[in-house]
């Protein structure tokens, strides 16, 4: 039997609900083999980020090339990418050893407003990155700040769906944890051809740490499985719903989800 692999390149974040933690643990739930490549090092609690540490250039390619030559990751994710130089070695070394499987989560911000992306590197991320995602999974401000469009509406995101297909991403997942105008939280999926809707109860609650992380990397583990784009985001949708209904309510800011509840509730049910 194989066992699926996933690389995440990311960041780390010391409080465990976000960047590489919440990747290795939704890995893990989901019976996928965890490695990682480490952009930068945060301190990081639930009231914000306290310090951000990156790591060289250096360091990051190291970490890249020890997996690829020796582990064959099945998919990778992208998460904290940092500044544009790492962007553009990222990029360079998915070409490089041919990989296809690529889920980039094009993480800008922490819920606690504090950037995690430096302003100039967005441009690298459209030109060098985006045209290799095989799934990108902008949230609605990040799909605003790529497309340099305004999104109120579902249309509105589906033009920017649209957009960043146009500029190379195979498919796109424009999430709707940001529009809290309805009772549903829906998540919209384009994949050049066809729209698709995935819909769950809007929880009322402030733990939402880790939330998009956590969703990108349990796509990334289902796409590592041989499983379809739509059957992945499914199971990932599944996940984030049971991890943020099942609330561990650590911290007295944006606290983390829970990483386990979806196998506790499949167990239990
Ligand atoms: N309050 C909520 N209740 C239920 N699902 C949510 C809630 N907030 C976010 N989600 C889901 O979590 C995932 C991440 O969403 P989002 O908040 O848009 O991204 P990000 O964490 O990158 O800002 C999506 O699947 C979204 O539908
Ligand atoms: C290291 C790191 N990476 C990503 C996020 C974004 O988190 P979210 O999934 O809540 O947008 C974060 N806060 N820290």
């Amino acid at each position: 039997m194989t066992v699926s692999r996933a690389l995440t390149i990311a960041g780390s974040d010391s409080g465990g609900g976000a960047g590489i933690q919440a990747d290795l643990k939704t890995f893990q739930e989901l019976g996928v083999f965890g490695m990682t490549a480490i952009t930068a090092v945060t301190a990081q609690n639930t009231l914000g980020v306290q310090g951000v540490y990156p790591l060289t250039l250096e360091a990051l390619k190291t970490q890249i090339d020890s997996v690829a030559e020796d582990l064959s990751p099945h998919a990778i994710k992208t998460g904290m990418l940092f500044n544009a130089d790492m962007i553009r070695l990222v990029s360079q070394q998915i070409v490089h050893y041919g990989w296809e499987n690529i889920i980039v989560d094009p993480v800008m911000v922490a819920k606690g407003g504090q950037s995690l992306l430096q302003e100039e590197a967005v441009e690298a991320l459209i030109t060098s990155l985006l045209p290799l995602a095989k799934v990108i999974t902008p949230n609605i401000p990040e799909a605003e700040v790529l497309t340099g469009m305004e999104i109120r509406t579902l249309d509105h995101r589906k033009d920017a769906a649209k957009r960043l297909v146009d500029l190379g991403a195979k498919n796109v997942m424009v999430k709707g944890g940001h529009d809290s105008t309805n009772d549903v939280v829906t998540d919209l999926l384009y994949d050049g051809h066809t729209f698709h809707l995935f819909e769950g109860e809007r929880k009322e609650t402030k733990h939402t740490h880790g939330t998009g992380c956590t969703f990108a990397a349990a796509i990334t583990a289902e796409i590592s499985k041989g499983n379809n784009v739509l059957d992945a985001i499914q199971t990932a949708k599944a996940f984030i719903q049971s991890a943020i209904e099942d609330q561990l309510g650590f911290g007295s800011g944006h606290g983390p989800t829970n990483h386990w509840a979806f196998n506790k509730r499949n167990v239990y049910r």
